[in-house]
């Protein structure tokens, strides 16, 4: 089966245990959102199933190849994240040589092109790159190197707004014309949620949510107008968080709207994912 599939891991670092039992699935061609509080495990999990720290039990499979030790595994697989893997002294432009002989389908001239609206010099070497910028080197070999899975640890870290939007809409025509898996683990919640389908919510190493964007989503409802009115709506009901402003008051609920039971003045639109990310994770 296409998929990276993840079969009752665990892995405790010392007395931390940074996942407990997770299984889930990630199916190809699909944009996940994996989101979790500072510390939940994202990174641990991305990095087990990049082969970059193992497993204390379970397993990782990729398109039902065994994930561990296995380049014809984890040629499928590109993990970006914050730790830079390549020689500091290398130059970008050798960079994008030297990943084109591990990923055959890395395309050098589309990652030209990326550098160049980016307005990233590729003669620079990667040890002078600032924050924004090292980002950016490591979003341009995730965006060109055409492997079935992407997994992106914190993609945006030290990007300007400018730039996140650049990222967010190049990943979606790349995805238009080349689709593959990419798995996106950041705390950006709202700026992702246009570009996600599915969202994985893991807490405390545990996965609580797997589903897709809209059908979370549908698990609540935010309502505003007249404070005095929504005082009198949401009396009774599940309220995860509450706006106001002047005499004006948004909030957010969990449930189903009853649409008859709205007062006409009342607006009602889709819930916040952050606010219900919030909620889901407190405590
Ligand atoms: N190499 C390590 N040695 C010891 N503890 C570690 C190590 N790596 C991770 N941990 C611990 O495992 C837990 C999960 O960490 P992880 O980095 O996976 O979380 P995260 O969800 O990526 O967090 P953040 O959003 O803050 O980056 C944390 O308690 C962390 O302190």
């Amino acid at each position: 089966m296409n998929c990276i599939e993840l079969k009752d891991i665990s892995k405790s670092f010392g007395a931390t245990q940074a996942l407990r039992g997770v299984s889930l699935r990630f199916e190809e061609n699909k944009i996940y959102g994996l989101l979790g509080r500072n510390g939940a495990g994202k990174s641990t999990l991305l990095n087990i199933i990049a082969n970059r720290l193992f497993a204390d039990t379970g397993q990782v499979s990729v398109n039902d190849l065994p994930a561990v030790e296995n380049d014809k595994a984890q040629q499928m697989i590109y993990l970006m994240s914050e730790q830079t893997l390549y020689p500091e002294k290398m130059k970008i432009r050798e960079v994008f040589k030297w990943t084109k002989n591990f990923y055959p389908d890395f395309d050098a001239a589309y990652a030209q092109n990326l550098a160049a609206q980016f307005g990233l010099d590729t003669k620079k070497r990667v040890n002078s790159l600032s924050t924004g910028y090292s980002s950016i080197f490591k979003i341009i070999i995730a965006l060109s190197v055409n492997t079935p899975y992407v997994l992106l640890d914190e993609p945006v870290l030290g990007l300007d707004a400018n730039h996140r939007d650049m990222f967010y809409r190049l990943l979606i025509e790349k995805y238009g014309n080349r689709p593959s898996t990419f798995i996106i683990s950041t705390h950006l919640i709202e700026e992702v949620s246009g570009v996600i389908e599915d969202i994985v919510i893991i807490k405390n190493g545990e996965i609580i949510r797997n589903e897709s964007c809209e059908s979370l989503l549908s698990k609540g409802y935010t309502v505003s107008g007249k404070a005095s009115q929504v005082d009198a709506f949401i009396e009774g009901k599940e309220v995860i968080g509450v706006d106001s402003l002047g005499g004006l008051k948004t909030a957010h609920i969990m449930g189903v709207p009853d649409r008859r039971e709205i007062p006409e003045d009342l607006e009602v639109t889709k819930l916040d994912l952050q606010k219900l990310f919030i909620q889901l994770t407190n405590s």
